[in-house]
């Protein structure tokens, strides 16, 4: 039985496969049998017929909606293989399921011809075969052809091991070339003397990428597919060095809880937040290539979008506004404008007069604020409760109200008066305008929370006219959500997975968190990677601020872009920004090409055309990363040589595969090679020195094949050392 079977691509086998196939063939013919097995189910739902089923038009548009986004996801995807495993087991895998049902059945029933595919040993036919794919596709009887990755019973694929082989006897991973299944491979996991290290998982790590980010589904490994299928209801922390998949398993996650949960979150809702409108672009993908075309994306500025934001705050202003105390600020502001009645409300009603004094105002209204409610439902509460202390006096008096009565007072204009006065509404852009404004105003809600230096440097030197004309930063957006929440509560989502927290303020946090407040959510990042002034020290805290204190909090070290040479290098600077944790390892066999190459002043931008071009040379995408300010010469040097580049989230193509990317943009991206230029001015681009070295961490650990350092000025210290700075200091310095 062949391991590996290289052969090329001959046509695909019909689909009943005569015993005298080779197993590649077989396999062939499995796949061949399930595209038209898809193909038919795509083709019954197309021809579903609801003119009888739907009892309005309403319900008929819902369900029409609802099968043709059934039709879009039974698409063959030409780019997608529509299985890539296969797993033989003596009994099926049994997992426990979890606590819903999910949209196809996990169980499957062993056929009972256990072929389409071929068994490994052709004398134990008894195993049963399952192929694990994207989706799940039946057979016109309903036999499973393949299952879905996300199924209890697709599990042990990812987490059968020779010591734990979960009933599982064989794992077999299949390989394509131009979407031809070309190749498989074998691990008997009840033989315990077989070792192997998978060429197709290696390869696939390996692959030149060029485009938007791609999934990872046939090639996810146990310790990010725990993560994938944490349960629902808990929020999962994922801290990782640079490339070892947390994007990648988040979005996965999404997958996988969407599939689980389906109807709970169908109506609750997903989000993914990404640092980024490029970052979104490069990840967008990926999700509807995993059947779900409805998961929202934004960045947290999107989030809170009340107001356009046209300024930038200093870095001392944007600390103190993105500060958890912001929010005890807030909190008092809203509630500054409640007075405490002093005159009795007197409700007519007929010939009567109902009199509640001023004193049992004064305890209505001394509770409602002393209550942990929402300002805006305790507004709706006061006229209510007034009413009730009429009603109370009507009944004493012998009358009969009811519920009409009640909310007939409740409406009585001198109730009306009473809520007016005491209980103001609240405009939450405008009391956030008077914050920033109004000294005084400030001064008194800040009082013992912020020192006056913080209140100085939180005021706008020029207080704003209106809420249309005011000058709000990004900073002032989260402000003003805050008050947003506190006067009526955000709608909560079902889950939330939160890309490169580390860059987000307390009060960004909290934005996010009551967004989730009811369901869960996912939160990724990298402490190093954090370049903000206010960047996560520790995830405890960031986890209490978002509201899931009780968050667990796991590790991702095995990397998967940055080659070892390279992730070494990059390391060095850890000591500096982030000393408490481990450098990642790197899974991928190739060292990389790496140097770092030094250029007379005056002679920098050449150098780094020149390492462009030799890049180019090569199979893959090209980042030409750079500080700021150095990108328009560059761009200037790139486009008098006539080499055509785009801007980071616009798809690369094969005739421009050069993206020059400015240091700020390149979190979360990848490219296969890079060119980095100048980190020194990285460096000094951001306004400290600590910034600017973990600013300088992001841009050297994206690359996935290869990376070239150019400079003319000095490098940070903890990146000399050893070895000479103009010295190439790859094993293969094949660039230079
Ligand atoms: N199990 C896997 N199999 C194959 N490729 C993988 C696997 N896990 C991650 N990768 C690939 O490694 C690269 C890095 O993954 P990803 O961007 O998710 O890492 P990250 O931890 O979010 O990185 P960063 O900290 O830089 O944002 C991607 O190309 C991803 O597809």
């Amino acid at each position: 039985m062949p391991a590996y079977d290289p052969s090329p691509p001959t046509p695909p086998a019909p689909p009943t496969a005569p015993a005298t196939l080779t197993p590649l063939e077989r396999e062939r013919a499995h796949l061949a049998a399930s595209r038209t097995a898809l193909r038919a189910m795509r083709a019954e739902t197309e021809a579903l017929d609801l003119s009888d089923v739907a009892p309005n038009w309403v319900s008929a548009q819902v369900l029409r909606g609802d099968l043709a986004q059934r039709v879009r996801e039974l698409a063959d995807l030409a780019h997608a293989p529509l299985f890539f495993g296969r797993l033989d087991c003596a009994v099926l895998p049994r997992v426990p399921a979890p606590n819903a049902t999910p949209a196809s059945s996990p169980n499957p029933e062993p056929a009972s011809d256990p072929t389409p595919g071929p068994t490994p040993d052709e004398e134990r036919p008894a195993l049963h075969t399952l192929y694990i794919g994207r989706r799940h596709v039946h057979d016109p009887e309903g036999d499973p052809m393949v299952i879905d990755w996300r199924a209890p019973v697709s599990q042990p694929f990812y987490q059968a091991s020779k010591k734990d082989p979960r009933g599982v006897e064989l794992r077999r991973r299949f390989g394509y070339t131009a979407g031809e299944l070309t190749a498989y491979e074998d691990e008997r996991l009840t033989d315990p003397g077989e070792q192997r290290v998978s060429t197709l998982l290696q390869r696939e790590i390996e692959r030149p990428r060029v485009g938007p980010m791609r999934d990872i589904v046939a090639t996810i490994q146990p310790e990010q597919d725990s993560l994938v299928r944490a349960d629902v209801d808990g929020t999962v922390c994922v801290q990782g060095a640079p490339g070892t998949g947390k994007t990648a398993v988040g979005l996965h996650r999404v997958a996988y809880l969407l599939y689980t949960h389906r109807e709970r979150l169908a109506r609750s809702g997903t989000l993914v937040i990404g640092p980024n409108s490029s970052f979104l672009r490069y990840i967008e993908q990926v999700l509807p290539a995993l059947g779900e075309l409805d998961v929202r994306q934004a960045t947290v500025e999107e989030l809170v979008a009340h107001v356009p934001v046209r300024a930038t705050d200093s870095a001392l202003a944007a600390g103190v506004k993105g500060d958890a105390r912001m929010a005890r600020v807030l909190r008092r502001a809203v509630r500054a404008g409640v007075r405490l009645p002093t005159e009795p409300c007197v409700v007519q009603r007929g010939a009567r007069r109902w009199r509640v004094p001023a004193y049992e105002l004064e305890e209505i209204v001394g509770e409602l604020l002393e209550r942990d409610q929402r300002y805006g439902a305790a507004r709706e509460a006061l006229p209510q409760r007034i009413a009730h202390s009429v009603l109370v006096r009507m009944e004493q008096a012998g009358e009969a109200p009811d519920d009409r009565t009640q909310d007939a007072v409740a409406r009585n204009p001198a109730v009306r008066a009473v809520v007016k006065e005491s209980w103001p509404t609240v405009d939450p852009a405008k009391l956030v305008l008077r914050l920033l404004s109004d000294a005084e105003f400030l001064a008194e809600q800040a009082e013992g929370v912020l020192t006056p230096e913080e209140q100085r440097a939180v005021l706008w030197s020029k207080p704003a006219r209106g809420v249309r004309s005011a000058r709000w930063s990004a900073a002032d957006a989260v402000l003003i959500d805050e008050a947003h929440d506190l006067v009526s509560r955000t709608p909560s989502l079902g889950h939330v997975v939160l890309d490169e927290a580390q860059d987000l303020s307390p009060m960004q946090y909290r934005a996010v968190g009551r967004r989730c407040s009811t369901g869960s959510a996912t939160v990724l990042g990298d402490l190093a990677q954090g370049t903000t002034p206010w960047a996560t020290a520790g995830w405890r805290e960031a986890l209490a601020q978002l509201g899931k204190p009780e968050a667990r909090v796991e590790e991702l070290t095995q990397g998967f872009r940055v080659p070892r040479e390279v992730i070494a290098y990059a390391s060095r600077l850890l000591p500096a920004i982030a000393p408490e944790l481990t450098e990642a390892t790197s899974v991928r066999d190739s060292p990389g090409d790496f140097a770092v190459r030094h250029s007379a002043a005056g002679e920098l931008s050449a150098t780094v055309l020149a390492a462009c071009r030799e890049a180019l040379e090569r199979e893959g995408s090209v980042g030409l990363i750079a500080a700021e300010a150095r990108v328009p010469e560059l761009a200037g040097t790139l486009d008098a040589a006539g080499l055509a580049h785009v801007a980071p989230g616009v798809e690369t193509s094969e005739e421009t595969r050069l993206t020059l990317v400015p240091a700020t943009l390149a979190k979360g991206l990848e490219y296969d090679h890079v060119v980095l230029d100048e980190p020194g001015a990285i460096v000094a681009g951001e306004p400290d020195e600590r910034t600017g070295l973990r600013r300088l961490y992001v841009c050297l650990t994206r690359a996935v094949s290869g990376l070239v350092v150019c400079h003319a000025g000095p490098m940070p210290e903890l990146l000399t050392g050893v070895r000479p700075a103009d010295e190439a200091v790859g094993r293969q310095p094949a660039m230079d």
